[in-house]
């Protein structure tokens, strides 16, 4: 297996979590549009603002049983002096009526029935007699009528071009109603967006198999579906790509065609085979020969330093420096990060020129490879045949988080949501128990949410670390503890990132 050496794997910048979601949700504005038929546009986004298509009711309408009459008849109508009328004819609903109501007459009607010509109110049945005179059937009305009483004039509640839902809105089953109204047999919708699911790793193994020294199941590949699929879009787990990056690059590009959005899982981070981090390097340094950019001899001393053109020189004395210190787990990795992720106005030079990249476009650049966060810090995003990748860490907790903060947003702006509401959803809860972060950065906690004497409480969980999966399936949400040096003491408000129900 070829390892994918380099100095340039450290040289990466972290950038704030607000930051990255700005950027890749600046790349992908429009979602594929799909007509639908009406019995299947529930709860999907309408990717058109629509009208109505004619005035609405279409004709005045009887709201009751009862009897169409002119009101003014009626004046001093009463249940011991009723006004005796001369039943002329009778409609139900989806019948029509020749007969015009004149002074003197009435006509029986159903609800649902068209007004015919002349009557201006229906006197409900209940307030009438029903009488009989020479064989010819009137009616004796106990109750004066009001003009327009009882009836849904034409036009009532739409005109013809009139909005009846913008483009955007959630469609519910009251659109659902208007849009059969007006006709909307096909509806304009966004399209569920098509995801292509890839793991990275030798020690993965499908879900059905064995387990062997060394490996583990690929849990992360169906976890991911299961995050797509109830964020709305289509999931199909590709399977898992070699460390070869020839390969990768043309699984990617390939996955790029068929699919609206990629997410893979692993390889991201600094290891020799971490080929994922290697693409990253790739698209940020708009070439096959980027996963070289930077490369040193074993020796630390006699560092051979080979720049791409496109690295400061300052940048590239920093990424030696960070090489030589070591990445290791602690304080001097933290501190490091520390000093990244203040350098946050600092974009990768190929981020900024991809800045109003568009899907569609034929866009193949990076976005960020390294986000100011715990868990997930090394998630990595770019945008590949202009398509979006978010390439999540492979530690399950890393993953779930970079899911909610970056994947969830993109496949909702895919399926109409606006930008501002495709942000994680928050809510505020108390604290039940310190939170000590030990990192600068903003922490994301796994949380249970319960509501007490009105008060909603966020109870951090235990096994929060982000190889950790026992709390997942119990997380009602990820308390966000702001950057800084310290955690969060119990009582105090935090803010909490809601899981879907
Ligand atoms: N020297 C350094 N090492 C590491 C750093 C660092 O900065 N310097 N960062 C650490 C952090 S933070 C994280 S998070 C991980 C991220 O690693 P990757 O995203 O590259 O993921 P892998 O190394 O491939 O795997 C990590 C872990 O997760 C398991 N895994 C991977 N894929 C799956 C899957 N599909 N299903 C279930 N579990 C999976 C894998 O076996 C590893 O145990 O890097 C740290 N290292
Ligand atoms: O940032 Mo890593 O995601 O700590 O575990």
């Amino acid at each position: 297996m070829e390892q994918l050496q380099g100095a340039s794997r450290f040289n990466r910048r972290a950038i704030k979590v607000e930051e990255a979601q700005r950027r890749i949700l600046h790349a992908c504005v429009h979602g594929r549009v799909e007509h639908v038929p009406i019995g299947q546009a529930i709860g999907r986004r309408l990717a058109a603002s629509l009208t109505a298509t004619n005035d609405w009711p279409p004709f005045a309408r009887s709201g009751l049983d009862g009897y169409a009459v002119l009101s003014a008849d009626t004046v001093g109508a009463s249940p011991s002096q009723p006004v005796q009328l001369a039943v002329i004819d009778q409609v139900a609903a989806g019948e029509l009526t020749k007969r015009s109501v004149h002074t003197g007459t009435a006509v029986r009607i159903m609800t649902g029935a068209a007004v015919p010509e002349g009557a201006d109110a229906v006197v409900m049945l209940e307030q009438t007699v029903a009488l009989e005179r020479d064989g010819q059937a009137w009616v004796g009305i106990k109750q004066s009528a009001g003009a327009g009483q009882n009836v849904a004039r034409a036009g009532q509640e739409f005109h013809e071009g009139d909005a009846i839902a913008v483009r955007g809105a959630l469609v519910r089953p009251g659109h659902i109603a208007l849009l059969a109204t007006f006709g909307y047999e096909k509806v304009p919708v966004y399209a569920r967006p098509k995801v292509g699911i890839l793991s990275t790793g030798s020690e993965l193994l499908p879900v059905g198999a064995d387990l062997a020294p060394g490996l583990i199941r690929d849990s992360n590949s169906v976890m991911i579906a299961a995050l797509v699929k109830e964020a709305g879009g289509e999931a199909y787990t590709i399977g898992r790509i070699t460390d070869d990056l020839a390969a990768v690059r043309e699984a990617l590009f390939q996955a790029a065609d068929e699919y609206d959005l990629l997410l893979t899982t692993g390889g991201v981070s600094v290891g020799d085979y971490d080929v994922m981090a290697a693409f990253m390097r790739e698209l940020e340094y708009g070439g096959e020969e980027g996963s070289a950019v930077l490369t040193r001899t074993s020796s630390s001393e006699d560092a051979t330093i080979l720049l791409h053109p496109r690295t400061e020189i300052g940048e590239a004395a920093d990424a030696i420096a960070r090489a030589n210190e070591g990445q290791g787990e602690g304080t001097a990795r933290e501190g490091q990060e520390a000093r990244d992720a203040s350098d946050c106005t600092k974009m990768p030079k190929s981020g900024a020129e991809t800045e109003g990249g568009r899907i569609g476009d034929s866009g193949t650049s990076l976005l960020f490879n390294k986000v100011a966060m715990r868990p997930g810090s090394p998630t990595s995003a770019g945008l590949v045949g202009g398509k979006p990748l978010i390439a999540l860490s492979g530690n399950p907790g890393a993953c779930y988080v970079g899911f909610e903060l970056f994947a969830r947003p993109v496949l909702k702006r895919l399926q109409g949501v606006s930008e501002a509401a495709a942000r994680p959803r928050t809510t505020t809860a108390t604290l039940t128990a310190d939170f000590d972060k030990g990192s600068p950065h903003e922490r994301f906690v796994r949380t249970r949410l319960f509501v007490k004497d009105g008060i909603q409480f966020a109870d951090p969980l235990a096994f929060n670390k982000s190889s950790m999966m026992a709390s997942l399936p119990d997380s009602d949400g990820f308390i966000c503890i702001p950057a800084g040096p310290s955690g969060a003491s119990a009582g105090s408000l935090v803010e909490v990132i809601v899981l879907q129900d």
